[in-house]
């Protein structure tokens, strides 16, 4: 199921200012409090679905995905009463732009104890754009075990799919625009919460496949 909702209450929009962190020109389109509750929207979507998540494992992708992946886990133990295996999946040397890129460095895969065989694995990212990471997500499971299904949430679906991958929890559906981008912001990583809607640097690069 995509979910489709797109009625986040984001409030009055604050004016731009000049950041530090380059999001000078970005608004937010999430604040903390609303991350908060789209992620527990997603975690009851999970118990739902997976009627009880027994057997859910949920593996983030770096970066922010593992953070969400945690706070998701977090979610589902309140929940459920139960601690769900969380972890993290790198796919960097399975993304189909190795070539084309400066190479980046390894990031941690980190799978629980008792795997992912039999499992419903739940993916998680920030952002779902062309879908390649996704791709090179479910190419780097394959390497690692046989879930009995994949399903994937993410907390911004922005469009523009080059690929026929979907999520199945959403936290806001943004349509965007080319020469916008989406910067999720966390606070283990970034030191608060936000997803930033902003432009473009104008630059000599084009498309967008190599964005992700
Ligand atoms: O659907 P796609 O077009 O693949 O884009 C989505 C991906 O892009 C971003 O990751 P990025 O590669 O920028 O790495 P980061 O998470 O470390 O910032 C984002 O976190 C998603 O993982
Ligand atoms: O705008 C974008 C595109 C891909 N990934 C992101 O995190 N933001």
């Amino acid at each position: 199921m995509v979910d489709d909702r797109s009625d986040i209450s984001t409030g009055p929009t604050p004016a731009a200012s000049p950041r530090a962190d380059g999001a000078g020109t970005a608004r937010p389109v999430l604040e903390g409090p609303d991350i908060a509750r789209v992620l527990t929207r997603i975690a009851h979507e999970i118990v739902e679905r997976a009627k009880g998540a027994d057997d859910v494992v949920l593996l983030g992708i770096p970066t922010r995905g593992v953070f969400l992946a945690r706070r998701l886990a977090d979610k589902l133990a309140e929940i459920t009463g139960r601690a769900a295996p969380v972890g993290s999946l790198d796919i960097t040397m399975y993304r189909d732009d190795l070539r084309l890129h400066p190479p980046r460095a390894l990031a941690r895969t980190d799978i629980p104890g008792d795997g992912v065989d039999g499992r419903l694995v739940v993916l998680v990212d920030d952002v779902l754009f062309s879908g390649r990471t996704i791709r090179a997500a479910l190419d780097a499971l394959g390497d690692i075990g046989r879930p009995r299904a994949v399903q994937l949430a993410v907390l911004v679906d922005r469009g523009h799919r080059e690929l026929p991958i979907r999520a199945d929890y959403v936290g806001k559906n943004l349509p965007t625009s080319l020469r916008e981008t989406v910067k999720v912001l966390l606070a283990e990583e970034d030191g608060r919460d936000s997803v930033l809607l902003g432009q473009k640097d104008p630059g000599p690069r084009a498309g967008h496949a190599a964005d992700g």
